[in-house]
């Protein structure tokens, strides 16, 4: 379709006014019918654009009122990717995410812990008492951190704190808190008195890969279960690296806390 056909009635109106003003000899009757033509086709384009502006107003509201439930379900969708939808706190992929995102211009000491016996509370109490357990731990891990590190459940019943910046020594101190946290109170969701957990725990230095500090902070708790539950170990396999010839770090592995 060309402007023509589009303005086919107001090209039409146009022409007979231009028609009537190079005529020398133009009545006045003619002038006052040409002008009456283009004053109704004025009008009529006037009242034409005014609808469209409406409607293109109402299209660019429709249209900006998209974008932001858009931009609310992509950011919704980001959340639930990066987040365990029982508990709220990063899931295992968000944690490595964000694990090697610190290392790479932070230190990093990684608490991993693990309920002890969980699978008994599954199976005495059933799954939904053990999902109550679960979603319980994370606030009491919430209220005894208190905003130091983020929070990830990486298995079942397997959480991590990611500490960047902290010494290995501090993240003992805070892990210890966290487990007499834990074992201290009974969980309201949990007839039983108690429920503990165990804790492993790694430092890495910048650059270090993270597969590596999750390796190390796993044989440390792996250690704590060993050792009886309810316990904190820490690797301090990385510290003797500046202390120890490497025939003594072949013997030498972890440290165990009392
Ligand atoms: N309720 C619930 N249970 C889960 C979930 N994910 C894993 N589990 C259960 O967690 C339990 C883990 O059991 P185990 O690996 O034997 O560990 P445990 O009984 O805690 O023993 P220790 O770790 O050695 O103290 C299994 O019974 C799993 O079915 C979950 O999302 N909800």
């Amino acid at each position: 379709m060309n402007d023509n056909d589009l303005f086919e009635a107001e090209t039409a109106a146009l022409n007979s006014a231009y028609d009537v003003i190079s005529k020398d000899d133009a009545s006045g009757d003619e002038y006052r019918i040409a002008l009456d033509n283009l004053a109704k086709d004025f009008h009529r384009l006037m009242r034409e654009t005014r609808r469209l502006i409406a409607r293109s107003d109402r299209k660019e509201l429709e249209l900006n009122t998209l974008n932001f439930k858009l931009e609310q379900l992509t950011s919704e969708l980001d959340y639930k990717a990066r987040h365990d939808n029982l508990t709220g706190v990063l899931n295992r992929g968000a944690v490595f995410d964000q694990a090697e995102h610190y290392l790479k211009s932070n230190p990093l000491s990684l608490i991993v812990l693990d309920i002890d016996f969980f699978k008994r509370i599954n199976d005495e109490f059933g799954h939904p008492t053990g999902d109550a357990v679960l979603r319980e731990l994370v606030k009491k891990l919430k209220s005894s951190l208190n905003g130091v590190g983020e929070i990830g459940r990486v298995g079942g019943e397997e959480f991590t704190v990611l500490l960047p910046n902290i010494s290995l020594d501090d993240a003992i101190e805070i892990a210890e808190n966290v487990r007499l946290a834990i074992a201290a109170e009974t969980f309201t969701c949990f007839p039983r008195p108690h429920v503990t957990a165990s804790f492993g725990i790694s430092w890495s230095d910048t650059n270090c890969d993270f597969e590596n500090a999750y390796g190390r902070a796993d044989a440390a708790l792996y250690k704590a279960k060993h050792n009886g539950r309810n316990r904190v170990e820490a690797d301090i396999s990385i510290l003797q690296l500046t202390t120890l010839e490497p025939q003594q770090l072949a013997n030498e592995n972890f440290s165990t806390l009392g």
